[in-house]
């Protein structure tokens, strides 16, 4: 059985673990506080492990902590680690280059992924990419640990800073649309979880009309416009406080981010 390490035990890295079969992988896991680690490998059938053992019992490790810290947690590992252990970072902002520099090994398979928080329910948009010395095998293992929370998307290095911005930042964007709707439901006078609970669904099953209809979401707001009716004039208003151009800005701010974090 593959044995996965995961190093920072915190929001996304128990979201992947939840998602996780534990008759297929063996799960260690190394955090910052080992009293709390072990309380964590209790709740995720996993073994709370230091971060020397991690490193030498795991064939893939996955680093999930925060960019500004996995600099100082990669040159720690890095004195155990061996081109046998494959790492894998979800980290934003961190390039498969600069984990290379960081892991000070020659040939160290690298894999990097951007999943996003959605992994909670086992609705992950992810990304991949991997250097050249990753295998078949721990490739696919990679990939299939990410397709147990949700779907994997295989991309070119150069746009993980835009699927970071639209698919791992983006549920906080939607999240906050779906506040905005719900709050204006309560001005109008309804309760805020009713109202909540109607946009979600709404939300919800407008993405699934995108995604089953096949249709142009354009022509999906043309279709719900009817001449002289309610629906435009909501459109129209939102265009006149610059809907499309803020949302475009706020992802914009995001990739600049992204690709500035170091
Ligand atoms: N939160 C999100 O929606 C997403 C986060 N990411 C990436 O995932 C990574 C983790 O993010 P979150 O889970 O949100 O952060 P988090 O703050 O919930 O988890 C990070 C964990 O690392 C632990 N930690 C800190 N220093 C450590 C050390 N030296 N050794 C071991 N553990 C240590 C912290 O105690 C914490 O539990 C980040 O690099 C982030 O860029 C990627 C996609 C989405
Ligand atoms: O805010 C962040 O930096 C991370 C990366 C993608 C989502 N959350």
């Amino acid at each position: 059985m593959q044995k996965i390490g995961f190093i920072g035990i915190g929001k996304m890295a128990t979201a992947i673990i939840a998602g996780l079969d534990p008759t297929r992988f063996e799960i260690l896991i190394s955090g910052r506080d080992f009293s709390k680690t072990q309380k964590q490998a209790q709740e995720l059938s996993a073994q709370a492990v230091t971060q020397h053992e991690l490193v030498t019992k795991s064939d893939l490790i996955v680093l999930a902590v925060k960019p500004q810290v996995l600099p100082k947690v990669l040159t720690e590992l890095s004195v155990d680690l061996t081109s046998d252990k494959t790492l894998v970072s979800i980290a934003a902002g961190l390039t498969l280059a600069d984990l290379t520099e960081l892991a000070q090994t020659a040939h160290q398979p690298i894999i990097r992924v951007m999943p996003n928080i959605n992994a909670q329910i086992g609705q992950s948009t992810s990304a991949i990419v991997k250097n050249d010395f990753v295998t078949d095998q721990a490739y696919q293992a990679t990939q299939e640990i990410f397709q147990a929370v949700g779907s994997v998307h295989e991309i070119a290095e150069k746009d993980f800073s835009t699927f970071a911005a639209i698919a791992g930042s983006s549920p906080a964007f939607i999240y906050m649309f779906i506040d905005a709707l719900a709050r204006a439901g309560v001005l109008h006078g309804l309760p805020k979880d009713k109202a909540t609970k109607i946009v979600a669904e709404t939300v919800q099953a407008s993405a699934e009309m995108i995604l089953q209809s096949g249709e142009n979401p354009w022509s999906l707001v043309d279709k719900v416009s009817s001449p002289g009716g309610t629906t435009v004039a909501g459109v129209v208003s939102l265009e006149q406080n610059h809907f499309i151009g803020t949302v475009i800005d706020a992802i914009t701010a995001t990739v600049e981010k992204e690709k500035n974090l170091k």
